[in-house]
């Protein structure tokens, strides 16, 4: 009988400490997933293999309808990292400006390596480093103005290219190809500080775009790397030879820098002011201070075609959309046309770069273009350096943090028919005719076509310039009208950057 009772005491005892221990482990390896954001109950892989097969304008339908259901921060889960996105603008704010430090860190590379470009870069000081070397040697004011005559050339050649196409307006010219090789060389001229042959220019833009089409066709891999090694097996090979060719093309035009940085210095820099300084001579010169070394050629490559990639194929984009929207709305284009023509009198020549800042509908009709048209409807993945809680919500730190900024600037809580191409919108008191409006997010996000915060693009201000600058001259030049019969077929086309499904076609002419 005694014994029956110590054998029933050690089997509750037992059973209880097991109880325990179950429920220690359960909560203990739930507790961070309980308390992540919301988001469906799919299984890991299954997850993966379904957005797998999904394209990504898909996958962004998916996200919003995740959005609707389980609310402005949700969970996904891919592998062993949880993908968190945010599609709500206070939210974003909260993690990009008023935690700016927490949230200005990317996901690790998969090789575990140090990335020597800026975008993908850790935060920390080779990103400062890097990121500090663009915007105070190439992308401060003076030195960009330096490169304004580069600007006035290019746009010479594409209007002469667009007089001869058009057949004094006959002739429908599509203009998305002119639109990004001239984007492109005036990113070449400030990256190699030298006029290059037109071919040659064309060889490297060719390179690069597929490039990073290639890429964006294998970004899953930073979701699920070791399987889509695999499954992209050919994607890569196609971007290793893709990577070769364009170290043959550009390697010698930055050894030819550096001799021609050599040369200057033997010579004791007395002909230092012959040179334009080029991106390029900024990263020779540049050392990395905890590894107290000069970059090497091949990073100074991948900064090369960081520099040149990012610079391009979004400002062209964009570029390309507001001349559809102004073909679309003739009444757009005469109301801008009328602005300029007031600041120009009877000057039939080009638009400068300093009569722009009389324009205040030209700059809400490029305000317009960012908020409908954002050229990118991601921010690049974020990360933060600590585990963090976002709006109640765990935010790990082996996640990676997605903000989904197109949804942000087509709020109808806050934009009237966001829908709707309307530049009035950022004209009056509120808005100070476009100029007061605060594209950085930094007081409030209204729209953050840039990012917002420590990541914030860099080239902002370059890319609104150089838009600015071709707007204005292409509807002071030319009248843009829609072929006839066409019109303007505004469905988006999800790339790189979103473009037009059907590309811009128009009818040219002169106005002078
Ligand atoms: C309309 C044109 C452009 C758009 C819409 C755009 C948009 C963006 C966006 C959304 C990001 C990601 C920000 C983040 O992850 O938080 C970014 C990053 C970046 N952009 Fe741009 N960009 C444009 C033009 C340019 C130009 C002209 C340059 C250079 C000359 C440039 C260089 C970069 C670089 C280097 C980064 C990485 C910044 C970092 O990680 O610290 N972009 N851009």
């Amino acid at each position: 009988m005694v014994a029956c009772f110590f054998i029933f005491i050690f089997i509750s005892i037992s059973i209880s400490v097991l109880l325990k221990l179950i429920f220690n482990y359960l909560t203990k390896t739930r507790k961070p997933s309980r308390n992540l954001p919301p988001g469906p109950l799919l299984l890991p892989i299954i997850g993966n293999l379904l957005l797998f097969r999904k394209s990504f304008n898909d996958l962004q339908c998916i996200l919003q309808s995740l959005h609707a259901r389980f609310g402005p921060i949700i969970t996904l889960h891919f592998g062993s990292r949880p993908a968190i996105f945010v599609d709500d603008r206070f939210i974003a704010h909260q993690a990009l400006v008023q935690n700016g430090a927490i949230f200005a860190d990317r996901p690790p590379a998969l090789d575990g390596r140090e990335q020597v470009v800026i975008t993908t870069a850790l935060h920390g000081s080779t990103w400062r480093v890097l990121r500090r070397n663009l915007t105070a040697e190439m992308l401060q004011s003076s030195r960009v103005k330096s490169y304004s005559y580069a600007r006035k050339l290019v746009l010479e050649r594409l209007s002469k290219l667009l007089k001869v196409q058009s057949k004094s307006g006959d002739h429908p010219v599509q203009v998305m190809e002119h639109f990004r090789f001239s984007m492109f060389s005036l990113l070449v001229f400030m990256c190699f500080g030298d006029k290059l042959e037109e071919k040659k220019i064309k060889e490297i833009a060719d390179v690069e775009r597929n490039l990073m089409l290639s890429f964006s066709q294998v970004s899953m891999i930073s979701i699920w790397p070791r399987a889509t090694k695999i499954l992209f097996r050919k994607q890569w090979k196609k971007i290793f030879e893709l990577q070769e060719k364009s170290k043959d093309l550009i390697v010698p035009l930055i050894l030819e820098r550096k001799k021609v940085m050599e040369e200057k210095l033997s010579a004791g820099g007395n002909q230092i002011n012959k040179y334009v300084l080029s991106y390029v001579d900024t990263l020779l010169d540049l050392q990395l201070p905890e590894e107290n070394r000069n970059l090497s050629v091949e990073e100074i490559l991948g900064l090369c075609s960081e520099f040149l990639n990012g610079g391009t194929d979004n400002t062209s984009t964009l570029l390309e959309w507001i001349m559809a929207n102004l073909v679309k709305y003739p009444h757009i284009q005469e109301k801008l046309f009328m602005e300029i023509k007031g600041v120009m009198g009877d000057d039939e020549e080009m638009v400068k770069e300093d009569d722009l800042q009389k324009m205040p509908y030209l700059k809400a009709v490029i305000l317009e273009g960012l908020r409908r048209h954002p050229p990118l409807r991601f921010l690049m993945p974020h990360a933060v350096t600590e585990d963090v809680v976002l709006n109640g919500y765990l935010v790990p730190k082996n996640g990676t943090v997605n903000f989904m900024i197109g949804d942000m600037g087509w709020d109808q809580k806050l934009w009237e028919d966001p829908m709707s191409f309307k530049p009035e919108r950022f004209l009056g008191t509120d808005n100070k005719d476009g100029e007061g409006f605060d594209i950085t997010g930094s007081k409030e996000i209204k729209m953050i076509p840039f990012g917002a915060g420590r990541r914030i693009c860099p080239g902002y201000a370059l890319a609104i310039l150089h838009l600015e600058y071709f707007v204005a001259n292409l509807v002071w030049h030319f009248e843009w009208k829609a072929v006839d019969g066409d019109n303007v077929n505004m469905e988006e086309k999800h790339e790189f950057s979103v473009r037009m499904k059907y590309p811009l076609q128009a009818l040219i002419s002169s106005r002078f």
